[in-house]
């Protein structure tokens, strides 16, 4: 038997910071949308317990590390399977992106054991279970859509969907730590802090303009002052006309906002001249 699930990579609208909690993480309030960046995991019944992971790129982790690992086996712990999976996963979404490329690929595994091993959890029981695993995973267990995540990441609250819209993803060639981002932020550095509320109004009316004009993300503080040539991309990818542009969650990818279909295009294969990871998406 077998089955198989997308996983979307998300980017983030929004993103403040409101304190530091006793457990050493971040109370947040972000705005999350999918996009149509996805990876393919196919989950195929094993005999036995074994969980094994193949991937067709060298540097994911395909042992106990990888998140969809972990997925597996909290699942397999929690409930007493005594099932085992094979899981193919095909790699899409850039890595340690600030695209919850692994939370996504987590979530998929929670939705897609939930049929291969018959569990029969409703959605809310996943994304309980999903909290265990990552800060991000919650919201990847809806699979697409647009949410506002508070606590550490793990309360959910659904909200309309955000208008389809185009969007630019350029993934420098650097790699940061989420922890370490976090762990230098300084709330006294930041001089404008998101809108949640207007930009719940402009996803409510689907006001793409109103949309562009209100991302802002706090971590952009950090990740620019450790690598300036992230900052550069978002000032590179204004000046190119995207609409609205902001980095992803801890980065370093930044994203831009294209309003017009040709201009997209044009920005695309600029951008393409000087990096190598860039993606031209909807959001879904
Ligand atoms: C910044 C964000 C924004 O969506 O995304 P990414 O950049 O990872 O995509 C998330 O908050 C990342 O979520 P996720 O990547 O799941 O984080 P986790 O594995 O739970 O935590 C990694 C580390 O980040 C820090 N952390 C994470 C979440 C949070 N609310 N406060 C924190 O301080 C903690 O130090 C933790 O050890
Ligand atoms: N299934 C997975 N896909 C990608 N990375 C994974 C996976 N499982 C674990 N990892 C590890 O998680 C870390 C963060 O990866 P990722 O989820 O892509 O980052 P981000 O949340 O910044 O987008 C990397 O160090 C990577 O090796």
């Amino acid at each position: 038997m077998k089955i198989t699930e997308l996983a979307k990579a998300k980017i983030n609208l929004t993103l403040d910071i409101l304190g530091k909690r006793s457990d050493g993480y971040h109370e947040v309030e972000m705005m999350m949308q999918t996009v149509d960046l996805t990876d393919q995991m196919i989950f195929t019944l094993r005999q036995g317990t074994d969980i094994t992971i193949e991937c067709d790129v060298s540097y994911v982790p395909t042992d106990e590390r990888n998140l969809a690992y972990k997925a597996a086996k909290l699942l397999q712990d929690r409930f007493s399977v005594n099932k085992g999976v094979h899981i193919m996963l095909h790699k899409k979404i850039p890595v340690s992106a600030g695209l919850a490329g692994g939370s996504s690929n987590a979530a998929a595994t929670l939705r897609g054991l939930n049929q291969l091993w018959e569990l029969n959890l409703t959605t809310e029981e996943m994304v309980e279970i999903a909290a265990e695993i990552g800060s991000d995973v919650a919201f990847c267990v809806y699979g697409s859509g647009t949410a506002i995540a508070r606590g550490r990441g793990e309360i959910i609250e659904r909200i309309p969907k955000a208008p389809p819209m185009t969007i630019l993803l350029v993934k420098p060639q650097i790699s940061v730590s989420t922890a370490v981002v976090y762990q230098n932020y300084r709330s006294e550095l930041v001089k404008a802090r998101p809108n949640t509320k207007a930009m719940l109004e402009a996803i409510n009316e689907q006001d793409q303009k109103a949309i562009c004009d209100n991302l802002s993300n706090v971590l952009e503080t950090v990740t620019f002052s450790m690598h300036p040539e992230v900052q550069r991309l978002k000032q590179q990818m204004l000046s190119f006309g995207a609409d609205g542009v902001l980095m992803s969650g801890s980065g370093p990818t930044v994203y831009g906002i294209v309003l017009k279909e040709k201009r997209a295009t044009k920005i695309f294969n600029a951008l393409r001249g000087f990096c190598n990871e860039v993606f031209l998406v909807r959001t879904c």
